[in-house]
């Protein structure tokens, strides 16, 4: 029997969008057949649930503070380059099912790219991030999606977010947020705007991940049992 997960990892509700006009992801809570599959127990996996999630971007845009943030509550001002990658992982329950979020955290120097690009493989959701204070690293945005796309033969949840934003003033912010919504629909992705080092939407922005990518696995599962049974009972027509 596993041990529940910290009340703040507890998730009943799905988390709204950061932009409800920027997200592919629309609906305002979990499939009904995932809730009720939830509630009813009628999930045939055991053990425990887990989505990978990758983090990508250009060098030094905040990518591991991100993810320090939100798994070790901490924020670093000193430049510390990931090397290949880095990999935590994070203990939910959605719906009280228990869930592991699988975060890797990749380089983003050129040097180490062939190592991280290894680790794009079967990835449930794929977090494109930039610097708000360097549109460059925007730019570069969808080569980087590419990349990743192209390793995985599903494609998954996509969300590109835009970090640092206590480094701008509202005027300033709201200049960038008009080409990142533009790009994230560009891109199909979901839009979100984060500040690593005040803790802004970080904790909100992975927990609609979580809720998303474990909205996505039940209702295949959902999908596949009823697959299963309408082949069980005959109601598939075999082809020939
Ligand atoms: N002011 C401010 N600085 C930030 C924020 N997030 C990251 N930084 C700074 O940006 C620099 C780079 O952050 P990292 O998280 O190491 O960048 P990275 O994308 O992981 O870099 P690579 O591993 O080389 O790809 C560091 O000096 C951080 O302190 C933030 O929200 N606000």
């Amino acid at each position: 029997m596993l041990d529940k997960a910290p009340n703040d990892r507890q998730i009943l509700k799905l988390p709204p969008a950061y932009m409800p006009s920027s997200t592919p992801y629309a609906g305002p809570d979990f499939r009904p057949e995932v809730k009720s599959a939830c509630i009813s127990n009628r999930l045939i996996t055991t053990g425990l649930k887990i989505s990978k999630v990758i983090v990508l971007g250009n060098v030094a845009v905040g990518k591991s503070c991100l993810v320090n943030r939100f798994c070790h509550s901490v924020f670093d001002q000193n430049y510390k380059a990931t090397i290949g990658v880095d990999f935590e992982v994070e203990r939910f329950d959605v719906l009280q099912v228990p869930f592991n979020l699988q975060i890797w955290d990749t380089a983003g120097q050129e040097r180490f790219k062939c190592i991280a690009s290894s680790y794009y493989r079967g990835a449930h959701a794929i977090v494109v991030v930039f610097d708000l204070t360097n549109l460059y690293s925007l730019s570069s945005c969808p080569a980087w999606l590419e990349d990743a796309l192209k390793a995985n033969t599903v494609r998954p949840l996509v969300f590109l977010v835009g970090t640092k934003r206590d480094l701008l003033s509202e005027a300033a912010y709201k200049h960038v947020e008009d080409q990142a919504t533009r790009m994230a629909r560009a891109l199909q992705a979901e839009y979100w705007c984060v500040s690593s080092k005040l803790g802004l939407n970080v904790d909100r922005f992975f927990n609609r991940i979580a809720a998303l990518t474990f909205n996505m696995s039940v209702l295949q599962e959902c999908q596949e049992i009823g697959q299963s049974k309408e082949i069980g009972s005959g109601l598939v027509s075999k082809s020939k």
